[in-house]
């Protein structure tokens, strides 16, 4: 227990499992937790100071299992391993915390999911700005960024990280309500290590750099001060060099596309508005062989360049694929192993012999995949040279690695036979061992004249040599008595006795030769991590290219063109992820719709009938531009797309009871984020704004929003509404115009066409909508009448109230006096002295204020 509570007392916030044999055992309050979250079995066993020891324990085997679970749940555990010889010294065996699993740090192959990274984030915030910096370990690239605090919660979102470091009892005005926005768990570090002279010393060295100049990270501090903290937290979890983290990416909230946490849900782009994984527009695109391309696709799409270079590559290279074909380079993408997650495993020292046998399978198959990569776009030809790994990683693990390892290097059987002399030999023993006592048999059974003599071996006494004792006077003199039975004589000799220490220590030692050898191997593939990390990065985005290729082919998508002015210009588009589902589920065809906006076309009311397609059209809108921005081919005829900075959307209502936020307040925060963030080159979704509260504010609102976004915005807008009233403001506005979304009717029937069609329209049939709903009869009817009752009575007491007139002007408030005496002052004219007399006067005014 003294043991225990000396490395319990270091790592006081974590989970200590304690190996005892076995198991792991967890004790006193970490084993109440464990029996809350796993649901394992309490006991008691002895006391320990007067009290009684609760513990609870999981066997080693299942290990694994149980830590996935803790990590789902948030939780962190520190493993406390023997690593002294049993029965070497007196007392408890000695033991240590070999590894630390946090949600953030974790690579096991078993503990991730596939199509997804587990970032670790460290925030900080100082001087009116946050400083992020993460890092996927299984990948090796550490990020960097500054923003301000509304552009946090986006920020958190899209990378969003599996767990979150921040200075102990720290905070920052709106950071609460920023990681609200994920639901990582958060993990407190002592606010020192947030520093930024430390973190940029930590950062050089740990990039092997000398400043961070060269790497364009020079001017953000309070990104550094979190790298600071980050790369400490890393030392202690890893409590190795991380070989493999040699890379930075910086990012530039100016140089993204702005995408807020409402546009990343109402786009549903990775989570259905559920919270589900599909259907999404992810999930759509997701046709990648691999893990790696599946996450590295998810990249793409949360971080589209405002700059278009990097999406013209890779729609180049699409077009590459699509002319000469992306089977072939698909089909061999299909037989890789996850190289990203073994390198930076390799660089850990984590690496199981499986994944290895993996890896050297990938790298033989590479010089067939880089032939499977067409010629011609110059993105496709830089990847194929990163695929050229050097020859000899492959040869190391061809002659180092059995043919097919063992599960776990305990058990052996995880190094090539012909690779080490010794191990060979060791090998061989135990090979040999029956061999030889048969020879020995029959050579003592001819020597000494006994026909029933028998070499045998038990676990007691080792080998021996059986005589019965009806031929117990024929035995030699060199023949030592080891044990006596009822009928039978049991002897050693000389040669069997070296015999049996050779081989018993054999195959121990052959497996501490075997993990001696498994870690030079670690240590001569150590040498080779980056150039492994390259070939990852390059398989990672040859598959997403091929996915998308094969998206572009299969789904009927055109290539997008860039131009240099306002402009979303889009022929037949479609809502990719509806149009799929249409299919899909009621086998019908969707209906392709353009969409035009430019310079003199900014702000685009729609109306038309409930389920009539706005909300659908919105979406595609902003689904296209934001595939084109990342480099995809878009569900359209032809497209073309101007300069584009951020995506905003309004869209739905759903109460943010966690934030006690109600559902029209919710509408007026979102409205208002986008009325002060949007600029004239962003796309802006409004649908339906207004309609949280009573009919008369809500035309109100929507029609003082309509012209801030028209006026002082003048951002790209798709603006829907059933306020037909909204539909004069294109008379009033040289740049906004009418859309509206047809049906016909027949009876009380009624039928969506989703075709859009130029001007406003003439009702919103939502009584046929709710009869279609399957509305009881008699509501039905009621609600008919009052309409009816309702529209005659405005006919009457038609208002003329101009929604979009200019806002009055604020009423000018008197001037204070002193502001008057201090405006009043000539400071050319007076001395120092009368200047500080004035000073003085004024002073007294203000006390009077
Ligand atoms: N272009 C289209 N082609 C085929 N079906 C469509 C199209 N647009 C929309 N739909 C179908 O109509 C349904 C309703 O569309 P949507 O939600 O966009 O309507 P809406 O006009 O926004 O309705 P509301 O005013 O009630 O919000 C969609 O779920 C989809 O199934």
């Amino acid at each position: 227990m003294q043991q225990y509570l000396r490395i319990k007392a270091d790592h006081a916030d974590l989970l200590v499992f304690f190996r005892m044999g076995d198991f792991y055992e967890v004790f006193y309050d970490d084993a109440r937790k464990a029996n809350a979250l796993l649901d394992i079995t309490l006991t008691v066993r002895g006391s320990s100071g007067g009290e009684p020891v609760v513990m609870a324990g999981v066997p080693v085997a299942a290990l694994e299992n149980y830590l996935a679970k803790l990590l789902k749940l948030g939780e962190s555990v520190a493993i406390a391993e023997q690593v002294g010889e049993v029965g070497a010294s007196k007392g408890p065996v000695e033991r240590k915390v070999v590894r630390i699993v946090t949600p953030g740090t974790v690579t096991d192959a078993e503990l991730l999911a596939d199509k997804q990274d587990a970032p670790l984030l460290a925030l900080h915030a100082a001087a009116g700005r946050f400083g992020l910096a993460w890092v996927t370990l299984a990948q090796g690239e550490i990020g960097l960024l500054e923003c301000s605090h509304t552009e946090l919660p986006g920020w958190l979102a899209r990378l969003n990280p599996a767990e979150i470091l921040l200075a102990r009892d720290h905070s920052a005005p709106g950071q609460p309500e920023a990681l609200s926005v994920v639901r990582a768990p958060t993990t407190a570090r002592p606010p020192w290590q947030f520093d930024s002279a430390l973190g940029q010393r930590k950062l050089c060295e740990q990039l092997g750099v000398a400043s961070l100049q060269g790497l364009n990270a020079q001017d953000l501090p309070v990104a550094q001060a979190a790298g600071g903290a980050l790369l400490a937290y890393l030392e202690h979890t890893q409590g190795r060099a991380l070989a493999h983290v040699k890379r930075l990416a910086v990012l530039r909230a100016s140089e993204l596309i702005d995408l807020p946490p409402a546009t990343q849900r109402n786009l549903e782009l990775t989570q259905t508005l559920r919270g589900e994984e599909a259907p999404t527009l992810l999930s759509l695109l997701d046709s990648c062989r691999t893990g790696m391309g599946s996450r590295a696709l998810r990249h793409w799409l949360l971080t589209p360049a405002r700059e278009r270079s990097l999406a013209q590559a890779r729609q180049a290279a699409i077009a590459t694929l699509l002319e000469l074909g992306f089977e072939p380079l698909r089909e061999a993408l299909r037989r890789v192993s996850d190289v990203e997650r073994s390198t930076s495993r390799i660089a850990l020292r984590q690496v199981r012999p499986r994944e290895l046998a993996g890896l050297r399978e990938t790298l033989l198959l590479l010089p067939e995949l880089a032939a499977a990569v067409p010629p011609g776009a110059a993105l496709l030809n830089q990847l194929r040279q990163d695929l050229a790994a050097p020859p000899q990683v492959a040869e190391l693990l061809r002659a180092a690695l059995a043919e097919q390892p063992a599960v776990w290097l305990r058990d052996g059987g995880v190094i090539a036979s012909g690779f080490d002399a010794e191990l060979d030999e060791l090998r061989a023993i135990n090979a040999n061992c029956d061999a030889f006592l048969l020879d020995l048999e029959l050579r003592e059974r001819e020597r000494t004249g006994i026909p029933n003599l028998r070499v045998q071996f038990n676990k007691v006494h080792g080998f021996y040599i059986e005589v019965t004792h009806g031929q117990k006077d024929k035995v030699p003199d060199n023949y030592q008595r080891r044990q006596t039975l009822k009928n039978a004589e049991r002897f050693i000799t000389p040669e069997l006795k070296a015999f049996e220490d050779k081989a018993l220590s054999a195959s121990e030692r052959a497996l501490a030769r075997e993990k001696f050898l498994f870690e030079r191997l670690l240590d001569d593939l150590g040498g080779f991590v980056q150039a492994l990390a390259t070939v990852a990065r390059a398989l990672a985005s040859l598959d997403v290219l091929a996915a998308l290729a094969e998206r572009a082919a299969t789904l009927n998508w055109c290539a997008p063109e860039f131009v240099g002015y306002p402009c979303i210009d889009i022929q037949a588009g479609r809502h990719p992820v509806v149009e799929a589902r249409l299919a899909e589920t009621r086998g019908i065809a969707f209906q392709p719709n353009d969409c035009r906006l430019d310079a003199k076309r900014r702000l685009l009311v729609i109306t038309g009938p409930n389920m009539g397609g706005k909300s659908t059209f919105m979406r595609q809108v902003a689904l296209i531009a934001l595939l084109a921005s990342m480099g995809s081919y878009v569900p359209a005829q032809a497209c073309r797309l101007g300069p584009l900075d951020a995506i905003h959307t309004r869209i739905g209502a759903a109460d943010d009871l966690a934030n006690a936020q109600s559902t029209f307040m919710l509408e007026m925060t979102e409205a208002a984020a986008i009325l002060h963030a949007a600029t004239e080159q962003s796309l802006v979704l409004m649908d339906e704004i207004g309609r949280g509260t009573s009919t008369f504010d809500g035309l109100a609102l929507a029609g003082a929003i309509a012209t801030h976004l028209h006026d002082k915005n003048r951002s790209l807008t798709l603006f829907a509404t059933h306020y037909f009233e909204l539909t004069e403001l294109p008379a009033q506005k040289s740049e906004a115009h009418n859309l509206h979304v047809s049906a016909v009717e027949a009876g009380d029937d009624i039928a969506f066409l989703h075709e859009l069609q130029p001007g406003p329209a003439s009702r919103s049939y939502g009584v046929q909508v709710a009869r279609l709903a399957g509305m009881p009869a008699p509501v039905l009817r009621q609600a008919r009448a009052s309409l009816e009752a309702l529209e005659a009575q405005k006919a009457g007491t038609q208002a003329q109230v101009d929604l979009f007139a200019a806002p009055p002007a604020v009423p000018q408030a008197e001037e204070p006096p002193a502001l008057k005496a201090l405006r009043g002052l000539d400071l050319d004219s007076c001395s120092p002295r009368e200047a500080l007399e004035q000073l003085y006067r004024i002073k007294s005014l203000l006390g009077r204020e």
